[in-house]
């Protein structure tokens, strides 16, 4: 039977899990272990189970064997971003201010400037350009300032500039101790990650880094 435990302490650990969609088996006894104040890489070819594999972490989906235990609050980036077009980009602010019950939104706002998109507040996320949605995409799953970051090919469409700031803020989180895992496609981050998993035929494989 799958079983899953929240505790408090910052941390993903992920034990000889399984997952099939009907005959297509995609996990085959995955185990990833993401301790506080680690940046983990997971790769893999397309349709190697990545995404599979971080909607099992957040909870989203239920593993059909095998142990998720999930610490401290999530921040969850999906791939596609889930976003309402009509909506403004501080309307979706305000509606996951009232969703993560925050204070305020300060720390949104110096995440919009982190990501150099401050002045989009107003502008109705069905006309934004797609690297700028993915910013709110991102931004959202940060702005509560969660210990537990799950982020799949969040910088997708952002420009060099903010692609350095997006690993600059992963490396200061990681330094404050958030556990943090990232899908990445592109080689030549690789370097940025303490560890990186290979995602082979539905199990992780441990791959050298280069830090
Ligand atoms: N809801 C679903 N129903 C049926 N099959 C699915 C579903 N979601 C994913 N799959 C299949 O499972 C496999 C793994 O998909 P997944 O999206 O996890 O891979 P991925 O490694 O994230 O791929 P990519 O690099 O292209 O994003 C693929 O063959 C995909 O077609």
């Amino acid at each position: 039977m799958p079983s899953e435990v929240t505790q408090r302490q910052s941390r993903l650990r992920i034990e000889g899990v399984w997952k099939a969609y009907g005959r297509r088996q995609v996990l085959r006894g995955a185990d990833l272990d993401v301790p506080p104040g680690a940046l983990v890489g997971v790769v893999g070819e397309n349709g190697a189970g990545k995404s599979t594999l971080l909607r099992i972490a957040v909870g989203q989906l239920t593993p059909d064997r095998g142990t998720v235990v999930r610490a401290g609050a999530v921040g969850y980036c999906p791939q596609q971003a889930v976003l309402n077009d009509s909506f403004t980009v501080l309307q979706h602010l305000r509606l996951f201010q009232v969703a993560y019950r925050l204070p305020s939104l300060a720390r949104a706002y110096e995440l919009m400037d982190v990501l150099g998109f401050a002045g989009c507040g107003r502008r109705r996320t069905g006309e934004l350009s797609g690297g700028t949605r993915q910013k709110l995409n991102l931004l959202i799953a940060l702005m509560h300032d969660p210990q537990l970051l799950v982020l799949d090919e969040p910088y997708q469409g952002f420009d060099w500039d903010t692609h350095q700031r997006f690993w600059a803020l992963a490396a200061r989180l990681r330094d404050a101790g958030r556990s943090i895992v990232v899908v990445s496609h592109l080689l030549h981050d690789l370097h940025h990650f303490d560890a990186v998993r290979q995602l082979r035929e539905g199990r992780l494989e441990t791959e050298e880094t280069a830090r």
